[in-house]
């Protein structure tokens, strides 16, 4: 669905933000709280299983009002009910967009062009579960009788950032009786790594691909089958040790895959939001189909505060329409994912693929060029290292970089004071980017070491913390697959907001398609003798590849 006819930047709640972002821009957040005790409480609200204290942004009650009649009028609540009720919100390819059927366990009927989809989910989850129990009751067993003692998951993007992600998250969850590991690129190392740690005849291979025809998943998953045939398995074999999970099942056939160890996807369901489908099998069978269940749990009641919650107390529209809010009229770049929180080391990495994959868009729904900035540049990594290394540029840079930080109130690891520390650290770097250090506490601090005035004058600008840097603190009592599966959903909705208001298709992903076209012919042209020519080049290539080719032939 368009927005009609007014362009975004025309519309007058988005004129009256820009206006009161000129207001805004002499007040320092330092200010705002000095003048208003209550702003953290007034700012803070809860859903799901996670609380967000958004008080550290450059804002107040007005700018909130007026962010959420931006999302109002661009039609955010019924974009969340069509996508609830399966329209079709991937408008280029002319799907919905259901990853939220996959963790809705009402039962309730879901009907996507005329079929009821709840079924097959249902089914799906099941035959994921009798899976699960076959391999760690040992009735699935290797082919010289061995129980399992490995899973590779091979698989690239949503077949991989997620499951990953989350069987880290959840590492306390694993029952001990598999080991996890994940192969998703083409560089021939990653196999070759976690090949020689696996033994043929108790190692379990998954082969993760929606379309089934992703170059790096499809030739490692070459490689782990010639693996196997190659130390001790055979043929008939290969159904023991090798599932696939696809929406192409001839292909995954074609490939030598048993059809009854193929799990169904649907093209309902977008590659990066896949986690929930049988792709999440890595994760079940480490952490157990009960905590599985307990994730999608989590999402759903992401889900269903998402749906029911009036924007203003929204946890996704709010993160949403903050971080537009320096996208578009702040004129910041990028956002940054600071986990406070070893578990959850590789969310910045899944949220990468999620936020840049669905709004790295430059036109509109109706391929209209866009007249404004779209999706940020996502990065971001563990706390409290990234104080030792990139923080400083959030502190004293020239970029404006609005931070997520994400801490669990309680750990899985009771070490000495460690986590009371990591909070600590987590609070003073939220903090010194708010309230920053002026001019005038510089130079009082450098006097009070002792220092001469003529050596406070040189030093003390180098001293200076501007401060004003927003950011959000997202807060769970503990990392749990209930908690996980709400973090993860809250950033799906979060991106499926901003992608709304920038009238983008967050669902598609076509800009992914030109590098594999190209890939094929020069991948020719590096191993076979194809004359230069003989497809669109550019001399920068032909040279590159000249210089490879020169390489490999001495
Ligand atoms: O699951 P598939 O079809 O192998 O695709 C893997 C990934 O490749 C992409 O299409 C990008 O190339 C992602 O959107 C997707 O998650």
């Amino acid at each position: 669905m368009s927005q009609g006819s007014v362009p975004l930047t025309s519309r007058p709640e988005w004129q009256a933000l820009t206006s009161h972002k000129t207001e805004l821009e002499n007040t320092h957040m330092r200010d705002m709280f000095r003048d208003d005790p209550s702003r953290a409480s007034r700012f803070f609200i809860s859903g799901g299983g996670l609380s967000l204290d958004y008080s550290r942004n450059r804002m107040t009650a007005d700018t909130v009002t007026k962010l959420m009649a931006l999302a109002r009028g661009c039609g955010v609540p019924e974009r969340i009910e069509a996508m609830f009720r399966g329209d079709h919100i991937n408008v280029t390819e002319k799907r919905p967009a259901l990853h939220v059927a996959l963790r809705d366990t009402s039962g309730a009927p879901l009907h996507v062009d005329g079929t009821n989809i709840t079924p097959e989910v249902e089914t799906t989850l099941n035959r994921m579960a009798q899976f699960v129990d076959d391999v760690l009751s040992k009735r699935w067993q290797g082919h010289t009788g061995k129980a399992f003692t490995d899973v590779v998951s091979i698989g690239i993007g949503g077949s991989f950032l997620g499951p990953k992600l989350v069987s880290e998250a959840l590492r306390p969850y694993w029952h001990g009786q598999l080991n996890c590991h994940y192969v998703a690129n083409i560089d021939g190392t990653q196999i070759a790594e976690v090949l020689r740690r696996v033994n043929p005849e108790t190692t379990l291979f998954l082969i993760q691909s929606k379309s089934f025809r992703t170059q790096e998943t499809l030739e490692n998953s070459k490689v782990a089958r010639e693996w196997f045939l190659n130390n001790g398995g055979s043929q008939d074999q290969v159904a023991k040790h090798f599932v696939a999970v696809t929406a192409n099942t001839p292909e995954a056939v074609n490939f030598g895959i048993a059809e009854d160890n193929i799990f169904p996807m649907w093209d309902w369901v977008g590659g990066r939001y896949s986690l929930w489908s049988a792709i999440g099998l890595p994760v079940a069978l480490t952490i157990g189909m009960d905590n599985f269940r307990a994730l999608l749990s989590g999402a759903n009641a992401m889900d269903q505060h998402f749906r029911n919650t009036p924007l203003e107390q929204n946890l996704p529209a709010v993160m949403a329409m903050l971080g537009l809010w320096y996208n578009n009229f702040w004129g910041a770049e990028t956002y940054t994912i600071l986990p406070y929180d070893h578990y959850l080391r590789s969310l910045p990495a899944h949220l990468q693929q999620l936020d840049m994959e669905s709004n790295g868009k430059s036109v509109t729904q109706e391929g209209e060029p866009l007249t404004y900035q779209s999706g940020p540049i996502i990065w971001g990594g563990v706390g409290a290292n990234g104080q030792h290394a990139f923080h400083q540029l959030l502190h004293q840079g020239t970029r404006l970089i609005p931070a997520d930080f994400i801490i669990p109130l309680e750990t899985h690891n009771q070490v000495a004071s460690h986590h009371v520390t990591l909070f600590a650290n987590c609070l003073s770097q939220s903090r010194a980017l708010m309230s920053g250090k002026n001019l005038n506490e510089a130079k009082a601090e450098l006097k009070a070491e002792g220092m001469s005035p003529e050596e406070i004058d040189k030093l003390a600008p180098h001293k200076v913390i501007p401060g004003n840097k927003p950011s959000n603190t997202l807060l769970m009592d503990k990392s749990t697959p209930e908690t996980v599966g709400a973090l993860i959903a809250l950033y799906e909705h979060r991106t499926f907001v901003q992608g709304i208001i920038w009238d983008v298709d967050s669902f598609d992903q076509w800009g992914v398609e030109l590098g594999k076209q190209m890939g094929k012919g020069i991948l020719d042209r590096l191993t076979v003798d194809t004359a230069e020519g003989s497809e669109p080049s550019d001399s920068s290539t032909d040279n590159l590849i000249r210089l490879f080719r020169s390489h490999h032939s001495s």
